[in-house]
């Protein structure tokens, strides 16, 4: 864990950690390549050995400790560099369903950065293959759902943003599972209305917009996510909180922020979690959803993250479960779909004994 894992140290806060812990939950921000566990990692590394990623858990943990958020890029790119055959995509992602499944993730929107395999090498129908067929193996043994987003890696340029749009939309190599259009890595330099064509097309192809803003850029990025990518829910928007008139229109249109706290200060683009302005976003009436983004790599998991976000919101457990209820809103489940956590998350709470 980071420094921003909570401590269990009285009584209440085990109480709450455990409700927590068996929780059902949904997952709207976390990344494909940052959700392998150590594990998985390590057995890759050590397939691999010309890689500089290394294969000791204890050296992995040192490794994953981030200078600033360009630095986060770089590690995280080396270990994209592992993933080198559709049978590591496969593994990769029916584990990182195995490890949400433990968590009572019920439903995830797991983002996906094809653009970086294919350009490594991998066949993108086998690309397509591998990840529906971990989806539907997970659905079915783990009872976890889990949904795409692709997300054009800003950073590589429009050329990546083409083929993430035709991967997308193109039903030779459009995954059943995916629900959603994003944009991810770094934010300066990269100035999102570039992106408007593309997600033009992947909405007019039936795909919600889901773009990365105000991460590590102010609140400029999120205002032109919304206005030029039409932007669904926003990727951290860490920064809105900076400009009053944004956050009342988060709260106005019930644009959703997929909050991700150790993250921001894993990577930091938050100095400390006090300094996190999660709880101005809700004080100001905008739907938070508590989310991991890229777990093993930041020493969290999303239970750690319910456990921060309860910490700084001072909620108990039906605070907690009203948390969990906003990803589940925020999702893009259909309403049977929702209905059904919804209901698996009240039944879960009214049984809780201390509530
Ligand atoms: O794949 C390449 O060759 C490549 C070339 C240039 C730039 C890039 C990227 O910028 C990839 C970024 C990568 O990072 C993922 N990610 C994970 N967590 C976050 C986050 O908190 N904020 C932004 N991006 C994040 C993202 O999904 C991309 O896959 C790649
Ligand atoms: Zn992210």
């Amino acid at each position: 864990m980071t420094d921003s894992s909570v401590p269990a140290t009285g009584t209440a806060d085990r109480d709450l950690r455990s409700f927590i812990a068996g929780l059902p939950k949904a997952e709207l921000h976390v990344h494909h390549v940052g959700s392998a566990s150590p594990r998985i990692v390590s057995e890759l590394a050590a397939r691999h050995p010309d890689s500089k990623v290394p294969s000791d858990p204890e050296a992995l943990a040192d490794y994953f400790t981030f200078t600033d958020f360009a630095h986060f890029i770089e590690v995280y790119l080396s270990v994209v560099d592992l993933i080198r055959t559709p049978e590591d995509v496969r593994l990769l992602t029916y584990e990182v369903a195995r490890d949400m499944a433990r968590q009572h993730v019920r439903y995830a929107e797991l983002t996906i950065t094809p653009f970086s395999s294919t350009r490594r090498g991998i066949d993108a129908r086998a690309f397509m293959d591998a990840i529906e067929d971990a989806r539907k193996s997970a659905e079915a043994e783990f009872g976890t759902v889990l949904r795409w987003c692709f997300d054009i890696p800003g950073e590589a340029g429009l050329e990546s943003a083409e083929e993430t749009v035709r991967l997308a939309t193109d039903d030779r190599f459009r995954p059943e599972g995916l629900v959603s259009f994003g944009l991810g890595g770094p934010e300066i330099g990269v100035p999102r209305p570039q992106f408007k064509p593309y997600f033009d097309r992947a909405i007019a192809a039936g795909l919600r917009s889901v773009p990365h803003a105000g991460e590590t850029t102010g609140p400029e990025t999120v205002w032109d996510a919304l206005t030029e990518l039409r932007a669904e829910r926003i990727g951290h928007g860490t920064s809105s909180a900076r400009d009053p008139k944004l956050l009342a229109h988060l709260a106005e249109h019930r644009v959703p922020l997929e909050v991700c706290p150790t993250s921001n200060i894993a990577t930091r683009a938050v100095r400390t979690l006090e300094e996190h302005p999660i709880k101005e976003f809700t004080r100001a009436g905008v739907l938070v959803t508590i989310n991991s983004d890229d777990p093993p790599m930041f020493g969290t998991d999303l239970n750690n993250e319910y456990a921060v976000a309860a910490r700084l919101l001072d909620l108990d457990e039906r605070g907690v479960a009203d948390l969990a209820k906003n990803a589940v809103a925020a999702s893009f489940l259909d309403t049977a779909g929702k209905a059904r956590i919804t209901a698996e998350i009240d039944t879960y709470t009214a049984a809780w004994p201390a509530s």
